[in-house]
C-alpha cells in the first residue's frame, strides 16, 4: 500500500505509524529517551517517536522531549494484582504501565523501544511486516537475573537449545515456549486487545520479569522471532557470541547490569569489555551530537527563509483580516 501524505505524516490506510517508548519517574532515563530520539533521526527514520509518560515525569523532562520532536502522551500507571512476588529488579513493577501503549489506536502499527535502546541503523522496514503477529527478538536465560527459573538451574537456553537439551522428566515440567525480550517489539494497537490485557492482568499472578513475562504469556500463540540485529541484548556478547555479529547490530539494548550509558562506570561485571565500552561511546556520540537536535535538523538555510516568508505572510494575512473586520464592524449596526 503506497504511503499517503497526511498532515505531513506518512500514514497507511488513513492510520499513522510511529516508534513508541515509555518514560517513568524524574530520574535519568529521560537521557535514554533523548538519545533514542536523536538516534532515530540519525538513522533517517520516517516516523515520529511517541513517548508514553507517567504522571511523575516532570515538566522540564517533557519539555526536553518536545524540543527533540517527540510526541508526548500522558498515561496512567498500571499495577499488577497485589502480590508477594520478588521482581528480578524491584522497579520492574512500574514496567506494567507499558501496557497502556495498546490504547494508541490512532496508529495502525507501532514499534516499541525501551528508553535504554539505541537505533544505529534504519529499521523502518519492520513496519511492513505482515499483520496479525507479534514480532520481537528472543531473550537469553543465562544471566543471574534468571537464577529463579528451571531453565537457568539446568543450564538450558533457547539461544543454544542443543547445547543442554530440555530433559523429558516430569520434575522440570514442559520445555518453555519461545520467549522474547520486551525491550523491543512490533505490534498493532487495538482497544479490544488493550482491555483484554488489563482484564487478564487482574487474574494472572505477577512473576519476576513482570510485564515481560506477562506479554510472553499473552502473545505466545502469535509471537514471531525476528533476528537479534533488531534488539542486541548485551548479555548475548558474552553468553552467545556465536549468535552475534556485532557490526551487523541495528539496535542495541543496554540492559545488562551497569550498561546504561548515562550511568556508565565500567565497574560492573563485563563492563570492562572493549565491545561494551565501544557501544557506550557510540551512544554518547549520538547523545552529544548537537547537529542531531530537532531544532537544528528540520530547518536548514533554504527552508529557514521559506519558514520566515510563511510567518510574514501569515502575519500580514491576520493584519489584513483584522483591518477588514474593523472596517466591516464600523459599517454594520451594533448588535445591542
Ligand atoms: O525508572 C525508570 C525505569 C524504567 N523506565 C522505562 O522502562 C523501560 C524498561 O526498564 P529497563 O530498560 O531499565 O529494563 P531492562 O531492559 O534493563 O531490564 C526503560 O527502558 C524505560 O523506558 C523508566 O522510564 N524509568
Ligand atoms: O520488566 C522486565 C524487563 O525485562 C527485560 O529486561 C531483562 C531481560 O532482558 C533479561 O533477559 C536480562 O537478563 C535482564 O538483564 C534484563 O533486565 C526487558 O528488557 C525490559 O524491557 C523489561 O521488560
Ligand atoms: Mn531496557
Amino acid at each position: 500500500m503506497a504511503p499517503e501524505m497526511n498532515n505531513n505524516k506518512l500514514s497507511y490506510g488513513g492510520k499513522k505509524r510511529a516508534y513508541v517508548t515509555f518514560l517513568a519517574g524524574n530520574g535519568d532515563y529521560v537521557k535514554g529517551v533523548v538519545g533514542l530520539a536523536k538516534g532515530l533521526r540519525k538513522a533517517n527514520s520516517k516516523y515520529p517517536l511517541v513517548v508514553a509518560v507517567l504522571p511523575d515525569v516532570p515538566a522540564d523532562h517533557r519539555r526536553q522531549l518536545v524540543d527533540q520532536g517527540c510526541i508526548v502522551k500522558d498515561i496512567q500507571p498500571v499495577y499488577p494484582p497485589d502480590n508477594q512476588t520478588q521482581f528480578a529488579m524491584a522497579y520492574y513493577v512500574l514496567n506494567y504501565s507499558k501496557l497502556r501503549i495498546w490504547e494508541f489506536v490512532e496508529y495502525s502499527r507501532l514499534i516499541y523501544l525501551d528508553g535504554d535502546i539505541q537505533v544505529f541503523e534504519n529499521i523502518d522496514h519492520l513496519f511492513d511486516l505482515p499483520d496479525g503477529s507479534f514480532y520481537a527478538v528472543k531473550d537469553c536465560f543465562c544471566e543471574k537475573t534468571w537464577s529463579h527459573t528451571p531453565q537457568y538451574k539446568i543450564g538450558y537456553c533457547q539461544q543454544c537449545p542443543d547445547k543442554v537439551t530440555w530433559p523429558e522428566t516430569e520434575q522440570v515440567g514442559p520445555k518453555p515456549p519461545l520467549y522474547f525480550n520486551a525491550g523491543m517489539f512490533v505490534y498493532e494497537p487495538s482497544l479490544s486487545t488493550y482491555y483484554n490485557l488489563l482484564e487478564t492482568l487482574k487474574v494472572v499472578p505477577p512473576t519476576p520479569f513482570a510485564e515481560q513475562d506477562f506479554l510472553n504469556m499473552y502473545f505466545k500463540d502469535i509471537y514471531k522471532p525476528i533476528p537479534p540485529v533488531y534488539n542486541l541484548v548485551l548479555a548475548m556478547l558474552w553468553r552467545h557470541p556465536e549468535n552475534i555479529e556485532l557490526n551487523e547490530a541495528k539496535v542495541v539494548h543496554y540492559c545488562a547490569a551497569g550498561a546504561k550509558p548515562w550511568r556508565f562506570t565500567g565497574q560492573e561485571e563485563n563492563m570492562e569489555r572493549e565491545d561494551i565500552k565501544m557501544l557506550v561511546e557510540k551512544w554518547w556520540d549520538i547523545y552529544n551530537d548537537e547537529s542531531l537536535d530537532y531544532k537544528n535538523v528540520n530547518v536548514h538555510s533554504g527552508q529557514k527563509e521559506d519558514v520566515q516568508k510563511k510567518q510574514q505572510s501569515i502575519t500580514q494575512f491576520f493584519t489584513d483580516l483584522c483591518e477588514a473586520a474593523v472596517l466591516h464592524c464600523a459599517k454594520a449596526p451594533s448588535a445591542a
